[in-house]
């Protein structure tokens, strides 16, 4: 069975009432019928999850950007995997870059599997990011960071888990940049990903798991980057904050 493209929008620690109320009008203005052929998942700061959700285009879901590590309770300012699937909300991403690197966050490879299997244990979608550091790819270090990164994953994970993860390539290097990964290198880490996921979990996941690529993504690059084929979509950051998210979204026809 061919794999569902899918776009990830992650509006990071961005946005107002307004200004989502007015780029959900935008969306909705432009989107009609649900497109079956493209799944589409949006991640607004915990506190517009509702406000959102009120909002979303039809068959459009929604995503959490983060979640704690463990089960709820005396945690200051966290926010539990039990509670986010309890209002409704399907999908979390975890591991992102920026919660790997930001000095102030400093996620272990660790720390970012616990959570991906208690998310996936407590009822929730996971989108799992990968990706590496300049330095690392300057030092030809690129598949055996994102091998490292998922195979801490991979481990806390019982096989029927991975039908509700997808992966996401984000090199670092490219996040909110404006310096994409070209096709070419995109697919080189997917393809070696896919074939790590074939030999380390098995042959049907590696089949059937989406690996979406992320980094500076726009309406300008996307259809190349989608032409690709072990590229299944997109996480898109920047981008997703604008009318343009709907062309990123339209690149899946050109699978
Ligand atoms: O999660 C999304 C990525 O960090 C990409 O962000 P960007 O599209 O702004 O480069």
């Amino acid at each position: 069975m061919p794999r569902k493209f899918f776009v990830g929008g992650n509006w990071k620690c961005n946005g107002t009432r307004e200004s989502i109320a007015s780029l959900l009008k935008d969306f909705n203005g432009a989107v009609g019928e649900p497109d079956l052929d493209v799944q589409i998942v949006v991640a607004p700061p915990f506190v517009h999850c509702d406000f959102t959700k009120e909002k979303l285009p039809k068959g459009w879901e929604l995503s959490v950007q983060n979640c704690w590590i463990g089960k709820g309770g005396a945690f200051t300012g966290e926010v539990s995997a039990e509670m986010i699937k309890d209002a409704g909300i399907p999908w979390v991403i975890l591991g992102h870059s920026e919660r790997r690197h930001l000095p102030q966050l400093k996620e272990s490879d660790e720390t970012v599997a616990v959570k991906v299997a208690y998310a996936l244990a407590n009822g929730l979608k996971v989108m799992a990011c990968i990706g590496e550091l300049l330095e690392e790819r300057e030092a030809g270090q690129t598949q055996a960071v994102n091998e490292r990164q998922l195979k801490a994953i991979a481990a806390k994970l019982k096989e029927e888990d991975w039908k509700n993860v997808v992966i996401a390539y984000e090199p670092v290097w490219a996040i909110g940049t404006g310096k994409v990964a070209t096709p070419e290198q995109a697919q080189e880490v997917h393809e070696h990903v896919r074939a790590w996921v074939a030999s380390n979990v098995s042959p049907s996941v590696a089949a059937e798991v989406r690996i979406l690529y992320g980094g500076s993504v726009t309406a300008k690059n996307c259809v190349e980057l989608a032409g690709k084929p072990d590229v299944d979509g997109f996480l898109v950051g920047g981008a997703s904050l604008k009318p343009e998210f709907l062309d990123i979204i339209a690149a899946h026809k050109h699978k």
